[in-house]
């Protein structure tokens, strides 16, 4: 079969990131800028050595933790040995995101390998009232994943390892710190595949996956995490251990206590294991990139797609001309087909080539000749396969060549989902450099993305609320697959009721009532 193999180590490259040396380090103690926040006002946030300045529409100021101490430094060295990073230069790219927009002052990164070191970490932290930013691949897009002020860095990248495999139900169970692209590596050597696909999998990690509860491009055909995770073992703030490292399918004994730590953004607790359910290698892959004039043709698409393909349909995405646009010029990618206002990628995963093919081949017929669709290309081998993949998965990658961007990532009923896309291009007018739509049409969640040759407060406000309200009005979600990280918590309440956010709030008091993990993230600042 055609492996289609994805990675967004070429994102690192082009945007001339290096994951494993930092270098070009920032003065520590200098005054971080953080204006995304701050709607109309050009903010900065002071670190502890400034003094934290309040503004009310800012992140709140430092929180009262301690700081780390000369003691701290020894405990961490004795219990971490060589594992405790304090050269400013290593931590450096630990306290920048991936899009550069969020950056900490942590001065402290520790390198766990065990569950017993996370455990000894967060029992001491809690202790002295030292605050923690639980980090994975670092690949997040809403600043969840990087400290905010000084919180110290529990990476979970040494915690690599592959506890099991049973070949015969598929469930694998495995450290937090496994980075996707090895896992489906690993699988596809025995048959199977991770039930999620990211194109950020050559850096994001399983665990920092399963804490975003990350959607992705495979969630049409093997749901969200939420499904696949059978078992967590998660490290409390207090260095508990938590095993609920289930291997079983099915289990109603009391409540499921590890969903509560899927998608809460390590505000809980630290997952160190995983265990989830892997479906078979499909035996059959096909890629298809289509074209059409009409959003409404593509709604349609997807609707006739859906009931001639069925069981075999795996992804189905669209991207639109204005992205199509940022590739050619950004990433030199040409267009495969003629040029059309919307363009479709779909999948089909299966178990037979022939039956496979024909189904397809039927379907492209219909699509066709009922003018559904313009033109289109189809690909059965691997190198096609990843070439039309990518006009999809390297938008994110074009759009920070266009300036800087402001990142939406809603939940919307499937119908209304280009909808936003119009009407924002309408209220911005000329303000905005690109306005551009994008995403998995199959999840209903549309990516919209805007840029303006720099940051630009002015912009910000046309778009901020205008976006959160058009979501709320139809009942949609703020964020579909990304979280709410930093940049995101305080505009939960329009997608949540004030008493589901009170009783998060109440949650996190119990878990974490010194609230030392991953603090300024998820819960907005201020309860209704
Ligand atoms: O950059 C974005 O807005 C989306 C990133 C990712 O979720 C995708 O689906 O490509
Ligand atoms: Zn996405």
């Amino acid at each position: 079969m055609a492996r289609l193999f994805r990675s967004t180590q070429q994102f690192g490259n082009v945007l001339g990131r290096c994951r494993t040396h930092a270098c070009a380090a920032t003065p520590r103690r200098s005054p971080v800028e953080h204006w995304w926040l701050f709607g109309l006002c050009s903010h900065k946030l002071h670190t502890v050595a400034d003094g934290p300045k309040s503004c009310p529409a800012a992140a709140p100021g430092r929180l009262p933790f301690s700081t780390v101490t000369p003691d701290d430094l020894d405990f961490f060295r004795k219990i971490l040995p060589g594992r405790t990073i304090t050269d400013p230069d290593l931590l450096q790219s630990s306290n920048v995101d991936w899009l550069k927009t969020v950056k900490g002052s942590s001065e402290v990164l520790l390198r766990p390998r065990t569950t017993e070191d996370v455990s000894q970490i967060l029992r001491y932290c809690n202790r002295r009232n030292l605050a923690v930013n639980p980090q994975g691949g670092n690949t997040g897009l809403v600043g969840g994943s990087v400290p905010v002020y000084d919180e110290i860095i529990v990476s979970t990248a040494l915690m690599n390892n592959i506890l099991s495999f049973d070949s015969v139900s598929g469930i694998l169970t495995c450290q937090a710190g496994c980075v996707l692209e090895n896992l489906t590596l690993y699988l596809e050597e025995r048959d199977y595949i991770m039930p999620l696909d990211l194109g950020a999998k050559g850096s994001c990690q399983i665990g920092g996956n399963v804490s975003t509860n990350a959607g992705g491009l495979r969630l049409l055909r093997y749901g969200s995490l939420h499904g696949t995770v059978l078992g967590l073992e998660v490290v409390l703030a207090d260095g508990r251990v938590l095993d609920c490292l289930s291997t079983l399918r099915k289990d109603n004994t009391g409540y499921d206590l590890k969903q509560l730590f899927i998608g809460s953004e390590g505000t809980l607790g630290v997952i160190t294991a995983v265990s989830i359910l892997c479906p078979r290698k499909p035996k059959s892959v096909n890629v298809v990139f289509l074209g059409c004039e009409t959003f409404e043709q593509l709604l349609q698409t997807f609707q006739l797609c859906r009931g001639m393909l069925g069981e075999i349909l795996s992804a189905f995405e669209f991207l639109d001309s204005e992205c199509m646009r940022l590739l050619n010029t950004h990433l030199k990618l040409p267009n495969p087909i003629s040029d059309c206002h919307f363009y479709i990628v779909i999948e089909t995963s299966g178990s037979d080539p022939r039956h496979d093919g024909e189904k397809l081949h039927n379907f492209l017929e219909e699509a066709m000749t009922s003018s559904l669709v313009n033109d289109g290309t189809v690909a059965t081998e691997e190198s096609k396969a990843k070439t039309l993949w990518s006009m999809r998965e390297r938008v994110t990658e074009a759009l920070t060549h266009d300036g800087y961007t402001y990142k939406y990532d809603i939940s919307l009923p499937v119908d209304r989902i280009y909808q936003l896309v119009t009407d924002m291009r309408e209220h911005l007018g000329d303000k905005a450099k690109s306005v551009v739509g994008y995403g998995h049409v199959g999840d209903g969640n549309l990516h919209l993305n805007i840029t303006s040759p720099t940051k630009d407060p002015e912009v910000l406000a046309a778009i901020e609320p205008f976006v959160y309200e058009w979501t709320a009005s139809c009942q949609g979600s703020i964020s579909a697959e990304h979280g709410l990280g930093l940049k995101k918590r305080n505009y939960i309440y329009y997608s949540k009721p004030r008493q589901a956010v009170a009783l998060m709030s109440d949650i996190k008091a119990m878990l974490d009532p010194k609230g030392i993990l991953n603090p300024y993230k998820t819960l907005p600042d201020n309860l209704k």
